[in-house]
């Protein structure tokens, strides 16, 4: 919960979870109810994912703003053998295909995927809907370990932006929609403003929330994989690989992080890097069995609690409109 009051206060969150092949993972992120009209009894609300209730609670935070001040938009990507795909975008009959997506990070250092979808949603049913009309597209495949694997990483992202009090007041209807989060809006009514919270009530601002629930660390003897399996496993190794380097490079201070090493790391990088906030859930297996993979992630988590962001941003440093 206050990870949404930081996104509403412009800064841009990520909350992941990471852990060994069928630990738990999709369970977490997604829930094992759908937020649908018929699941809103108490029990049903306790076992919803992390995703619906970050959703409910985006929402709700919502509501308690000016009416019209925020518009929310959706965009579901897979990572799939390190390669973006655009889950939501659709083909001539209207169904959603997988398509194929490069990532650019423009002049001003804001990541960018090309032509990637975001449909508006209203309500947190809109958001589920979307996210669910997705999941039979994403890449599964039963292993030794877990007879439905994920073999792909999952990124949910809400696009949030607001409107200026001005604009509000003037019945102005621009919104942001088409430019990138983390790019600043084209429009010459939006400056840049001082501070989170100075620019929620002063200046629009365009932050995003992703959600991740990446695919599983594995190893291969234990899935018993192979064939194009095996490269899966590769790709997955090694881009949690690259997560883990880019975290150790922001708990180390490094001059330089190496976002770039892997399409995972670079399309998060502007929701794990620079002043953004991240929440890393582990997900560890109870079994002994499995003591090698869950120390493996507790090293994970171990630098991942290491990263020391900036300072907040001081009231009177321009903040970058996203
Ligand atoms: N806390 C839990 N309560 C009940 N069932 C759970 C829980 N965590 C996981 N499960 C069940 O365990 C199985 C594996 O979980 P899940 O699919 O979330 O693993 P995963 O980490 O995403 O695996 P992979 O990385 O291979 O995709 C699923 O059937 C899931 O419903």
């Amino acid at each position: 919960k206050p990870l949404l009051t930081s996104l509403l206060d412009g800064y841009n969150v990520c909350i992941m979870a990471y852990g060994q092949t069928g630990s738990g993972k999709t369970h977490t992120m997604m829930g094992s109810h759908s937020l649908d009209e018929h699941s809103r009894t108490q029990q049903e609300a306790q076992t919803q994912g992390i995703i619906p209730k970050a959703a409910v609670e985006l929402f709700r935070l919502i509501s308690e703003k000016p009416s019209d001040s925020h518009t929310v938009e959706v965009s579901v990507m897979e990572v799939y053998n390190n390669e973006v795909f655009d889950l939501l975008a659709r083909d001539k009959h209207g169904n959603v295909t997988g398509q194929h997506r490069d990532i650019v990070t423009t002049s001003s250092g804001a990541i960018q995927i090309t032509s990637l979808t975001y449909e508006p949603v209203r309500s947190p049913s809109e958001v589920m809907q979307a996210v669910n009309s997705v999941q039979k597209l994403r890449a599964h495949c039963p292993t030794l370990v877990h007879a439905d694997s994920s073999r792909s990483h999952l990124i949910v992202t809400l696009t949030i932006s607001s409107k200026s009090p001005n604009a509000l007041a003037l019945g102005e209807t621009h919104s942001c929609t088409g430019f990138s989060a983390s790019s600043p809006c084209p429009s010459p009514s939006y400056s840049p403003c001082p501070s989170p919270r100075h620019s929620i009530s002063q200046t629009p601002f365009r932050t995003k929330l992703q959600l991740v629930d990446l695919a599983g660390s594995e190893c291969v003897g234990m899935s018993g994989v192979s064939g194009a399996a095996l490269w899966e496993v590769s790709c997955i190794n090694r881009s949690l690989s690259a997560l883990s380097d880019v975290l150790g490079a922001l708990a180390e201070q490094r001059p330089h992080v190496p976002y770039r090493n892997s399409k995972l790391t670079h399309l998060l990088q502007d929701s794990i890097g620079g002043d953004a906030k991240l929440l890393v859930m582990l997900c560890v297996s109870p079994t002994q069995r499995f003591i090698t993979e869950s120390l493996q992630s507790l090293g994970l988590g171990t630098r991942a609690r290491q990263v020391h962001k900036e300072l907040p941003r001081k009231k009177n440093t321009p903040l970058k409109v996203r």
